[in-house]
């Protein structure tokens, strides 16, 4: 099923066209990968995925009333407090009376292999830990579509597969769109894609 339609997506900044009439269609059950070089436009096409900034011209199209969520480059958690007090802020912003707050926190945070670090503060955690805190986060709300801005970056490589593999087993689901500009191995079932002269092609 099409989850998310782009036609004829144009953005300009200051007299240059980072996207010139991008087409494409996003299904349901994939991972994109889109890469190109820094400066190609992959945070602005996200950008506009998620409704922070409009395009100049063309449209972006969503199959129903599907819910986003985007993992940006550095994401913010309440340091001060623990994985599950950062989890329940997030849930309960949805869910106002918190019901079913403690079984998609065990699933989410078992999902990142992380429910051991449960009640640690978010201070204490590793980088690597840390950013699964925040994958963990993103996915509290169950999003239909879950947008990641370099999900991997500053990680060694050890956690980044790790860390993608979690992404690919426990998602499947979704659709998820990573942006990344690392060589890096990516989920082999994922889709290459590459944004070049303000075009999205397949890699
Ligand atoms: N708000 C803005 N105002 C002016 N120019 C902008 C703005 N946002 C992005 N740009 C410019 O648009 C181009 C694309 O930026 P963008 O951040 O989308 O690239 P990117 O592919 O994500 O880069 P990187 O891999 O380095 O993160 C760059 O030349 C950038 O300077």
């Amino acid at each position: 099923m099409i989850m998310l339609k782009l036609t004829n997506v144009t953005k300009n900044f200051n007299g240059k066209k980072v996207l010139n009439h991008v087409h494409f269609e996003f299904k349901d059950g994939n991972i994109y990968v889109i890469r190109g070089e820094s400066g190609s436009g992959k945070t602005t096409l996200l950008n506009i995925i998620a409704g922070y900034i409009h395009a100049d011209e063309g449209e972006v199209e969503r199959a129903g009333d599907l819910k986003i969520e985007y993992l940006f480059q550095d994401d913010m958690l309440f340091s001060n407090l623990t994985v599950q007090e950062n989890l329940y802020i997030k849930y309960a912003v949805l869910h106002p009376d918190a019901a079913g707050f403690e079984k998609t926190a065990h699933d989410v945070l078992r999902s990142f292999h992380i429910i051991d670090l449960i009640d640690r503060k978010v201070s204490m955690l590793s980088g690597g830990e840390k950013r699964r805190v925040q994958l963990a986060n993103v996915f509290m709300s169950n999003p239909d579509i879950v947008l990641m801005d370099e999900p991997t970056s500053k990680l060694d490589a050890k956690n980044r597969k790790s860390i993608l593999d979690a992404i690919t087993h426990a998602f499947r689901n979704k659709l998820i769109i990573i942006v990344s500009h690392e060589n890096d191995q990516m989920p082999s079932n994922s889709i290459h894609l590459k944004l070049v002269n303000g075009s999205l092609q397949y890699e």
